[in-house]
């Protein structure tokens, strides 16, 4: 079964205890900044791991030392779910781990 859309209050909520993290209402968002280009490739291994492990998805774009994260839920139609607020708090919780910047 497709996960339910969450309510704006609920995604609220979410970004509440996500730091950095927003959305435009179809997405949650966050560009991380790193030390260098290594740890912003680093970043995006560790990422994809989670999301193979949650087989959960987010477009990932990595420039020079950033790497911005954008995920919502394809079989919700493209809303955001508790799945990406899952993904998010798992890449908040690694994150650090990568001498992020900002
Ligand atoms: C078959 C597989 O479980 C699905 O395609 C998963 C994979 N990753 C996904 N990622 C995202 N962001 N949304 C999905 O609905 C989704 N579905």
């Amino acid at each position: 079964m497709a996960p339910r859309p969450l309510s704006q209050e609920e995604i609220d909520a979410a970004l509440a205890e996500l730091p950095g993290w927003e959305s435009d209402g179809d997405r949650l968002r966050r560009t991380y900044s790193f030390a260098g280009h290594l740890p912003a490739a680093a970043m995006v291994i560790h990422v994809a791991r989670i999301q193979d492990e949650l087989d959960h998805h987010a477009d990932l774009l990595l420039g020079y030392n950033t790497l911005a994260v954008s995920v919502n839920t394809h079989s919700a139609g493209g809303r955001i779910t508790e799945r990406d607020v899952e993904l998010a708090r798992r890449i908040a919780a690694v994150a650090p781990a990568h001498d992020v910047r900002s």
